[in-house]
């Protein structure tokens, strides 16, 4: 077969290119080790400006680069070699009689800079043909615009350690056969590429890089994490000038999660992004007004606690759009009560209270009212040194600065804060010194607020790209936040029938409101990840439609109630399939920490085949796991036990219906 000469043509130059290329890297090597030396033989008698030293350390970095440029080149031809393509188009182009023929694999391989590709790489604008069209008649745009012409034939391969697992003509659309046949396998503790089989309506999502803000609303199981990290890899290749791996950020629920989605890009040949949750920024950056924070976590078994109704209405409105409303209007008349002005004499140079008066209330206020008195400071020294031409030294201007910000009558946020809550009526924050302070979860995003509004947001500007990942569960006052932070463009994913309240939160109601109109919002309707028994299963939990699935069956929902948690143990140790010859990974998801903590101890009495996930777990491993639901957000098992409770209420059944959608071939629902 024409493939598989091909394939053999391909294992071989690729091997002989990563020899070159071994080459190429120790040579490099080399030079980088005679550049050092040389520097450090000769860098006292470099000349005195320094232009010799700077060229030497530019010409050093530059070598650095190259080579590591050539490592990451070399270690996507070692993936390659495993599987160097996986899709063939055969496209004859308008005007053509004979098609041309397109190898598509993870990444580009030529034989030398320059030539025409052996293997095209998945995001080339040639490879959209693959995913986007049956046989017949196509386009794409390249950049020199549209092509057009006729898909006369198109392949499907599976290629591991070299060797062809199966490769055959498809004349329909990327096949569903294969579809379930991938996903029919075991999960595993990472979430996998899609890179052979992405569906039309993802690569559409895929290579969208017209929209600044994307929004996708997509069902459980739909592939919107993978679709968003497929996202980064195709913008990756589409801008390597300005887009770097380090420029872009994921937001993720937990370090769990992070870790799940983190082999993605790596697998695809391009280096991992940063990742972090929200809760972790907002502590770093609260932590000189409190030591300690609650998270999102604690709040959630409040709830299932059964937190009294006024409280929660207070927790909701805090994150509200009419919270930062208030805090605006509170924001106001502060500037009144945060400063006791005062003339200032230095050295000869006077300001007196009325010029204080017109720097702070007019030439100075669009600086952040905490951060106003600095710019005055520095505008005070400025016409100081200009009017004396001297500068002033350190220690003098740190006294300056002591006498400016002693017109504040407080700089602590927290105080501040407390007189806002006074303000509203609401419950203070006990009035303690800094290390006996810890702050709700209800307090920690409208505190953050107000901090930025007093001292100004750290906009992050080397962030390029910003993830955001399960949106339904950051508020209007979190996303508020997040637009002072960042002005890159956004990819936001989630579902809305994922939220872990009782009511569903469609966030993308008021994101227009926050983020302004370069905004687009995609549905995904089609779930890949459960069986069509347990997507129906959750269906009914969720209160949802018939959703587009992919039909792929399996075992059905097995629901039993027991009278006591030992026993449905035991039941669940019967059942549990993982092993060398069975399932790949397997989750109890309890409703709260307390029960998994029990049921983990429980276990643990009877097998040690068995890890436990909290807050502060970074991985999950291979085998059985326990958890709650809201710490397996995102992630998937082959087998999932829920272990639910005999009366539901609103919570646990959202609970419930997050559980039920981790699960890839088996769930049982076990009451007690
Ligand atoms: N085109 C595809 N080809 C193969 N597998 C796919 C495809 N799309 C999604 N999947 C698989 O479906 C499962 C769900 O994907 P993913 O976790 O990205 O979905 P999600 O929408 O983020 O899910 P959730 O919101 O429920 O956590 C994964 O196992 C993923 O590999």
């Amino acid at each position: 077969m024409e493939s598989m000469n091909f394939l053999d043509e391909i294992i071989e130059k690729l091997t002989k290119k990563i020899a070159q290329m071994d080459e190429e890297i120790t040579a490099g090597q080399k030079d980088i080790e005679s550049m050092h030396e040389y520097y450090w033989e000769n860098y006292t008698e470099m000349d005195q400006y320094g232009y010799e030293d700077y060229d030497n350390q530019q010409a050093l970095l530059q070598r650095v680069n190259a080579n590591q440029d050539s490592l990451r080149l070399k270690a996507r031809y070692e993936k390659m070699l495993d599987s160097p393509f996986f899709g063939r188009v055969d496209f004859c182009y308008d005007g053509d009689d004979e098609p041309e023929v397109f190898y598509i694999g993870i990444g580009n391989f030529a034989e030398e800079a320059g030539k025409v590709p052996l293997i095209y790489d998945w995001r080339a604008p040639v490879s959209g043909l693959f995913y986007d069209y049956d046989k017949g008649p196509a386009f794409y745009e390249a950049p020199a615009g549209k092509l057009e012409g006729e898909i006369t034939s198109k392949w499907q391969y599976k290629i591991r350690r070299g060797k062809l697992v199966y490769g055959f003509e498809s004349d329909v659309k990327i096949d569903d056969e294969i579809l379930k046949q991938e996903l029919g396998t075991n999960s595993d503790v990472q979430l996998k590429n899609i890179v052979r089989t992405i569906q039309k309506e993802q690569n559409a999502i895929i290579r969208n890089t017209n929209d600044k803000i994307l929004v996708i609303q997509g069902a459980a199981g739909s592939g919107k994490t993978s679709v968003a990290l497929h996202r980064i890899a195709y913008l990756l290749y589409h801008d390597r000038k300005h887009l770097k791996s380090s420029s872009i950020l994921v937001l993720s629920p937990n370090s769990v999660f992070s870790d799940y989605i983190s082999h993605i890009l790596p697998e695809l040949g391009e280096e991992n992004i940063r990742e972090m949750s929200l809760d972790l920024f907002a502590y770093r950056e609260l932590k000189k007004i409190v030591p300690d924070c609650e998270d999102r976590y604690h709040q959630i078994e409040h709830r299932l606690a059964g937190m009294d109704e006024a409280d929660w209405k207070r927790c909701q409105w805090k994150q509200s759009r009419d919270c930062i409303g208030a805090m605006e209007g509170f924001l106001a008349q502060l500037e009144e009560w945060l400063v006791n002005l005062k003339g200032v004499h230095f050295r000869g140079l006077e300001k007196t209270e009325e010029e204080m008066i017109r720097l702070f209330y007019f030439k100075f206020q669009e600086v952040p009212v905490l951060a106003r008195m600095g710019a005055i400071m520095e505008y005070f020294v400025d016409e100081y040194e200009t009017r004396y031409s001297t500068e002033l030294s350190e220690e003098e201007v740190e006294k300056l600065r002591t006498k400016f910000n002693a017109m504040y009558t407080t700089v602590d946020v927290y105080k501040i804060y407390n007189w806002f809550l006074e303000e509203q009526g609401l419950p203070l924050l006990p009035d303690v010194p800094y290390d006996r302070r810890y702050l709700s979860y209800e307090d920690v995003y409208p505190v953050l607020y107000l901090k930025y509004r007093l001292e100004g947001a750290g906009r992050q500007d080397q962030i390029r790209h910003l993830v955001v990942d399960e949106m339904q569960d950051y508020s209007y006052l979190q996303y508020t936040i997040l637009s002072l932070l960042f002005s890159c463009p956004m990819t936001i994913l989630g579902d809305r029938a994922q939220t872990m309240e009782e009511e569903q939160n469609d966030v993308t109601q008021f994101l227009p409101q926050i983020l302004g109109k370069h905004f687009r919002k995609i549905e995904m309707n089609k779930s890949y990840r459960n069986t069509v028994e347990i997507a129906r299963y959750a269906e009914t939990l969720g209160g949802i439609k018939e959703t587009d699935l992919l039909d792929r069956h399996g075992k059905a929902v097995e629901e039993a109630e027991f009278s006591s948690g030992e026993e449905r143990t035991s039941q669940i140790l019967k059942q549990v399939k993982t092993g060398p010859d069975g399932y790949e990974t397997a989750a109890v998801l309890t409703m709260t920490e307390q029960e998994a903590k029990e049921i983990y101890e429980n276990i643990r009495e009877k097998t040690d085949q068995v890890h436990y996930i909290d807050r502060d777990s970074s991985r999950f491993g291979r085998g059985l796991t326990v958890t709650t639901f809201y710490m397996a957000k995102g992630l998937e098992f082959d087998q999932v036990f829920t272990a639910a409770c005999k009366e539901q209420t609103g919570l646990t059944r959202q609970a419930e219906y997050i559980c039920a959608t981790r699960a890839l071939h088996e769930l049982y629902v076990y009451r007690v």
